[in-house]
């Protein structure tokens, strides 16, 4: 099958082009680059020298009719102007971005501050969670790829949510990111100076992933679920670990949560559920598509704390579109993605 990659020189976009070296049925036709069309990729990335030396190409939509499917790579505020053009045109489509991840074009403005899709558009984009929503997504032509915090918050919430087992007015979610969350553009926030020997809290109550996971927490619970979500910028570049607790409703153990969660997760490979007393590291995940989960009942407070690890540019980006990619078409989940986490 024949792919192409819209926002290549980015970290996902470069992650996309690693991951999908090793992908059994996949050709990279086309790698799209406004800021290096000309240059080869091992240009901008000199440690794909000898490995890929495509040149980087100006998007041109007539040429996309040549591929299979399109990755947009880009950063939110692009692909809600060009992938109606391949939709138009029944190019199938996974968007990194979150400009079609929200339903309500108003909840997309107010929260990204940008002119949303039209609804027209919208409505067609099936919401990537692989591991929920899988069914929906084998048959999908479009696929808004999930952030990496809902990601990681999502994976980690629903089975106790769907469950009852917690109250869904008490979920406080403390969610922190490695740098290369923000992209490989430099800024202020993102300096070296400023990250490093140092945790940052940012985007509170504002931040543009509450209303993704508040929709779709609504849409497997049935009702509207509010949340209270926190988040922070660690001095590490990869990484993703979200912390949630939530009010008992039912009386259970922590033995008893990790069995539900091994029975929910029996069929999603790259879910792993810790032993009791086991935590999940960020390391323990890094550069690999599995999402690690770790449970405690605490009969002291009447909560449960649940933790989630990610590595964002993998699971929380091109990991899982390459997995929504391998439903879309009838491959098996893991195919080209069975890495070993790498650590230290
Ligand atoms: N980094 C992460 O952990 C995650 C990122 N995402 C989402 O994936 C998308 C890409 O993120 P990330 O790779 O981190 O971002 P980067 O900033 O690293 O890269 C984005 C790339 O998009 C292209 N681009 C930038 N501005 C424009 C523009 N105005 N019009 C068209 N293309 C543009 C550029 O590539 P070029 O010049 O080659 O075209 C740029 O390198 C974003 O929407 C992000 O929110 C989602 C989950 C996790
Ligand atoms: C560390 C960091 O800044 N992370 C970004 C994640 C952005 C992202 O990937 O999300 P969208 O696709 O929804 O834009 C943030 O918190 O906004």
């Amino acid at each position: 099958m024949k792919v192409a990659i819209i926002g290549a020189t980015g970290y996902s976009g470069i992650e996309l082009i690693r991951l999908l070296q090793n992908h059994p049925y996949v050709e990279i036709e086309m790698i799209i680059s406004g800021s290096h069309d000309g240059s080869r990729i091992s240009e901008v990335y000199p440690h794909l020298e000898e490995i890929i030396d495509d040149k980087l190409v100006a998007l041109d939509i007539e040429q996309l009719e040549k591929v299979d499917l399109v990755f947009f790579a880009t950063p939110s505020g692009v692909s809600k102007n060009t992938l109606p053009l391949l939709m138009d045109r029944g190019i199938k489509c996974i968007d990194l971005s979150g400009d079609f991840r929200l339903k309500s074009p108003g909840a997309y403005e107010d929260w990204y501050g940008l002119e949303a899709a039209e609804q027209k558009y919208l409505d067609q984009a099936i919401y990537g969670l692989s591991e929920i929503y899988s069914k929906k997504i084998s048959t999908a032509t479009y696929i808004a790829n999930p952030g990496c915090y809902p990601t990681a918050v999502l994976l980690g919430l629903i089975p106790a949510l769907k469950s009852g087992i917690i109250d869904p007015g008490s979920i406080v979610i403390d969610g922190k990111s490695g740098v290369s969350g923000a992209g490989r553009k430099a800024s202020l926030g993102t300096h070296y100076a400023e990250i490093n020997e140092n945790v940052k809290a940012y985007k509170l109550g504002r931040h543009q992933h509450i209303p993704e996971i508040e929709q779709t927490l609504g849409d497997v619970y049935g009702e509207k679920v509010n949340i209270t979500f926190s988040t922070h910028l660690i001095p590490m570049s990869r990484g993703i670990m979200c912390t949630m607790y939530a009010d008992f409703q039912q009386d259970v153990t922590t033995d008893e949560i990790i069995h539900l969660y091994k029975e929910y997760y029996q069929n999603s490979p790259f879910v792993r559920v810790r032993k009791s007393g086991i935590w999940p590291a960020t390391k323990e995940v890094a550069g690999s598509n599995y999402c690690d989960l770790g449970f405690l009942a605490d009969h002291r407070t009447g909560k449960l704390s649940i933790v989630s690890v990610i590595d964002n540019v993998v699971k929380g980006a091109a990991g899982q579109a390459i997995q929504n990619m391998n439903l879309m078409n009838g491959w098996k989940a893991t195919t080209g993605l069975l890495m070993t986490p790498v650590y230290p």
